[in-house]
């Protein structure tokens, strides 16, 4: 978003930005006399730039530096620990043009609470922002090391932070390998453990993320424990049913993040330690209990890809001191030195992992379809069942199929009468109809959903309805373009008008007054009608009379004008083709005269005399 000519940038060229477009409003200025006044202009175009409504998170500590994007909380906790989708704001960020229609990678980082989530995402944004926006390969993305870090909202302290879901309001457009631009969304979750939430909250929570993500960073204290690797129990549940239904691995990369590993001379920090250590963790040993045994094969089984990396201890000051407030130069080196390995593993262009679900790729605009259906789904009061996972991730899947359809259809038709496009005969647009709806129809039966035909048969059937609906509406429009019929309103009132003003004016030279006046009468009503309507047409108030009028019209048209037309064509037709054979048998040669001559008519085809 670029800021109107004639702000007024603060700092003079010593402090633009290296994004030209961002800087410094002057929004509260020093006048004469000491006077501060408030720069309303500016005030407006910064309030333009936030979107209304947008919860920013964070407070005055982190406020960003690009202050029109921020953390937007998407899943909020309400009472009774219930947690709701903020559809509006979810919507806001990926359906914008731009946006909706590209496959999505959604990067999250779930976790206990107070354990570093919300500081790493940070660091994820100066990557993204220094990678996506600025578009500098191989550069120092870290930044400079005397800048507080700012993004997604992070303290010191043993409470609670984070609460809810937040998704950062820039959604990054990343070329990736393949040549593709996909969005990149990232999100911040609820940590778990924290003494407000129940054990169902941070479920939910969890489970959200873990679903919704293509690259779930799983953000551990320490080691990897059993019980870290039990907490991703009801998705191996669920992915063992996906598994079977699709055939195709229902999520794809887990990253396991071990912050403050002390044990360097068992694994070394980094990839490669992790690599280590993770094996041993997921290792299958026939001591082990049968259920840990399956829960190990089950986690490889459902992740197309997992990893760990071992992060060092970042130092006393990041862990302990009040007053830091994330600049590198307070950081360990070593931190720093994972950190800057840990970031491009991530979210390189290489690495980026879209999101598939029942082995599609996902788009940004489906993605909202999954939120509201998992939204649903984690509403009730107990955990849902990995059966109940897995319908609603069909119906999901079922309804973004409808939509895509649907639009395929839309787009057709548009292509053909559409709003640019001239009037189409009605047999022609049923024809193209028919053809567009047969397409949709195939593409919708031709793209994988999960829970099989039976269940898909009622979307498919939903399909049909809206595409009829939508059909009326191309057709009602088509028929608005059809100039005949926009004139006949107008018509029909002006012919009243004229047959009332002829029969009067015959019945006034009669002498019969009263049928004079009557009919005087209506063809005042009659030219008041059309006045109404030409009013109504043009200033587009009152629109219900204009359409009754237009009905009245109509009906006139039908039941009167029409037949009455028809009949006096007929009759002229008929007096025509009497009058030209008269004319054609009285001639000298024709084998009659026009008072006596031989009348043929058709009998059962065959011509007989009378
Ligand atoms: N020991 C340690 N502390 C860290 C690390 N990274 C960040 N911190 C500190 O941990 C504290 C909490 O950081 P947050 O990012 O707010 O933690 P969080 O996990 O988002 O916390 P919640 O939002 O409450 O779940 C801050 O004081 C950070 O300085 C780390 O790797 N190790
Ligand atoms: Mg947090």
């Amino acid at each position: 978003m670029l800021l109107s000519p004639g702000d007024t940038m603060m700092g003079g060229d010593a402090t633009v930005s290296s994004t030209p477009q961002y800087g410094a409003i002057q929004i509260v200025k020093s006048e004469e006399k000491h006077r501060f006044i408030l720069d309303h202009e500016a005030l407006n175009i910064l309030c333009m730039l936030l979107s209304p409504g947008d919860t920013m998170m964070g407070g005055d500590a982190t406020v960003s530096s690009t202050p029109q994007y921020g953390a937007i909380q998407i899943v909020k906790s309400e009472e009774k620990h219930r947690f709701i989708l903020d559809h509006e704001a979810l919507e806001r960020i990926l359906l914008q043009d731009h946006i909706k229609d590209k496959h999505v990678v959604v990067v999250s980082v779930a976790g206990a609470f107070r354990k570093g989530k919300s500081f790493l995402l940070d660091f994820l944004l100066r990557y993204m922002n220094f990678t996506y926006i600025e578009e500098v390969p191989n550069g120092d993305w870290m930044g400079p090391n005397d800048v507080p870090l700012e993004g997604f909202s992070w303290r010191g302290g043993s409470e609670r932070d984070t609460t809810g879901i937040l998704m950062w309001s820039h959604v990054y457009l990343a070329t990736l390998k393949s040549g593709e631009k996909a969005a990149v969304v990232l999100l911040d979750t609820q940590g778990t453990f924290d003494s407000e939430s129940t054990v169902r909250d941070c479920a939910t929570v969890f489970a959200l993320s873990t679903m919704l993500s293509s690259i779930q960073i799983y953000n551990l204290s320490q080691n990897i424990q059993e019980d870290d690797l039990q907490h991703l129990q009801l998705f191996t549940e669920y992915g063992r049913l996906a598994l079977a239904d699709t055939g195709t691995k229902p999520f794809q990369r887990l990253q396991f993040l071990v912050r403050d590993w002390s044990f360097p001379y068992e694994a070394d920090y980094g990839e490669e330690g992790g690599r280590k250590i993770l094996e041993r963790r997921l290792q299958i040993s026939e001591k082990q209990h049968a259920e840990l045994q399956s829960l190990r094969e089950h986690i490889k089984s459902c992740f197309s890809e997992i990893s760990c990396f071992l992060m060092p201890h970042p130092g006393l000051k990041v862990a302990t001191n009040p007053k830091f407030d994330g600049r590198l130069k307070d950081i360990e080196p070593d931190f720093k030195e994972s950190l800057s390995q840990l970031v491009p593993i991530l979210l390189s262009p290489d690495n980026l992992l879209l999101k598939e679900i029942s082995g599609v790729q996902v788009k940004a605009k489906d993605l909202v379809q999954y939120f509201k259906s998992y939204l649903n789904l984690f509403s009730g009061d107990e955990l849902p069942e990995p059966k109940s996972m897995l319908v609603a991730t069909a119906e999901a899947n079922n309804l973004s199929a409808v939509a895509a359809a649907k639009e395929l259809y839309s787009s057709l038709m548009d292509g053909v009468c559409g709003g640019n496009q001239p009037y189409l005969n009605i047999n022609q647009l049923e024809s193209q109809h028919l053809d567009f709806k047969k397409q949709a129809l195939k593409q919708f039966t031709s793209t994988r959903k999960m829970g099989g035909e039976e269940f898909s048969n009622s979307y498919r059937e939903k399909l049909e309805l809206d595409i009829d609906e939508e059909y009326d509406k191309f057709k009602a429009h088509n028929e608005s373009k059809n100039i005949f019929k926009a004139a006949r309103t107008p018509a029909v009132f002006f012919a009243i008008a004229v047959v009332f003003y002829i029969v009067s004016g015959v019945c006034g030279l009669v002498g019969l007054y009263s049928i004079a006046n009557t009919c005087n009468l209506l063809m005042g009503c009659a030219l008041l009608t059309l006045i109404t309507w030409a009013y109504i047409r043009y200033s587009g108030e009152m629109t219900d009379i204009g359409l009754k009028i237009d009905d009245i019209a109509n009906t006139v048209w039908d039941k009167v004008m029409k037949p009455g037309y028809k009949a006096v064509i007929e009759k002229s037709v008929e007096h025509a083709v009497l009058s030209r054979s008269n004319s054609y048998i009285g001639q000298p040669g024709s084998g009659g005269t026009s008072t006596n001559f031989t009348r043929q008519t058709s009998h059962n085809g065959r011509p007989h005399q009378s």
